[in-house]
């Protein structure tokens, strides 16, 4: 192994502790408490332990936390009745609704209800085409985070060869224009893409979002490129005893790790950041609802 390894459970500890500063500052100089609503539907075990885990991040860096955990069998006409409540409550500066949602339920239309200066997601289509056109818009939080890491690795980006892999509206597509804007020439590829391993060698930069473990091993990875693995995908380690689990990414990270330049681990790379990003769209989402001056280094 000779990559270095971007350790995104510090990098997210400290852009948390800068989220923290600017409550802190919103507090003493305007009495504005930034809030964050998380809207939960069903009982999906994993979503549970995730929601949990941001409340407690929320309430860490002095912002006013809100969960609304709804029936898995909820109408549509009941969870819009929530987020309207929520676009109209001056308190409420984010709002995310959990994904997925349960099949009955029309995505599109719940996401597209959240007020866009509220959509912490990033997921509402005005906020993606104001990304697509290089306008101020809300940022969905996994490719930020990982566009945070590479600008602190790299400093500069530009003219760097990006290879996106996974063409999601939630990772892939943002995360491509996130790499556009920052002058990088960006090839996004997915499941139809002729001779993946040729396309993913020349990338200075590899940006692993397809939800498959380990399907991007070592060799197809340019010597020195730097590698962001996104995936976070549960598999059985009986090893580990009985009814246990390890978490894995995208990429098969032994293998990436001793030609990668640099490279993110599952768990404690992407993840964290993605939280991080979350909290830090609040306070952005707060500073704009506010008229004032937007935190640096904390948008894209
Ligand atoms: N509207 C919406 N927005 C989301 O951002 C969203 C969502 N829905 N639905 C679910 C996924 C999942 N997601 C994760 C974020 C952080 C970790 C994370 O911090 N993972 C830790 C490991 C945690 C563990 O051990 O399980 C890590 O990678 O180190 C995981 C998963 C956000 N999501
Ligand atoms: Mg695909």
């Amino acid at each position: 192994m000779s990559a270095h390894i971007i350790d995104g459970k510090v990098f997210a500890a400290k852009v948390r502790g800068l989220v923290a500063d600017g409550v802190g500052k919103l507090k003493a100089e305007h009495d504005i408490v930034p809030g964050l609503a998380v809207v939960l539907v069903g009982e999906d075990p994993a979503s549970q332990v995730y929601v949990r885990s941001k409340g407690k991040m929320t309430v860490e860096v002095g912002m006013k936390s809100v969960e609304h955990r709804l029936e898995a069998d909820t109408s549509e006409a009941d969870l819009l009745a929530v987020i309207k409540s929520l676009n109209e409550d001056p308190s409420i500066h984010g709002i995310l609704v959990q994904l997925p949602l349960p099949k009955h339920l029309n995505e599109d239309l719940v996401i597209n209800s959240i007020d866009p200066a509220k959509d912490v997601d990033g997921f509402h289509i005005s906020n993606v085409g104001l990304l697509g056109t290089g306008q101020k818009s809300m940022v969905p939080c996994t490719p930020l985070g990982c566009l945070m890491m590479l600008r602190d690795y790299h400093g500069s980006l530009s003219g760097m060869d990006a290879v996106v892999i996974g063409r999601s509206n939630i990772v892939g597509k943002p995360m491509a224009q996130l790499l556009l804007g920052d002058s990088c020439t960006v090839t996004i590829a997915h499941s139809r893409t002729k001779d993946l391993p040729d396309v993913v060698r020349r990338a200075d930069i590899v940006v692993a979002a397809v939800g498959r473990p380990e399907m991007v091993p070592g060799d197809w990875i340019k010597p020195g490129a730097t590698v962001i693995d996104v995936g976070i995908n549960r598999l059985d380690a009986p090893e580990k005893g009985e009814g246990k689990t390890r978490l894995v990414g995208d990429v098969h990270y032994e293998s990436a790790a001793a030609v990668a330049g640099a490279i993110t681990p599952v768990p404690g790379g992407v993840g964290p950041m993605t939280i991080a990003c979350l909290l830090a769209n609040t306070l952005t989402a707060c500073c704009r609802a506010n008229g004032l001056s937007e935190p640096e280094g904390l948008t894209a």
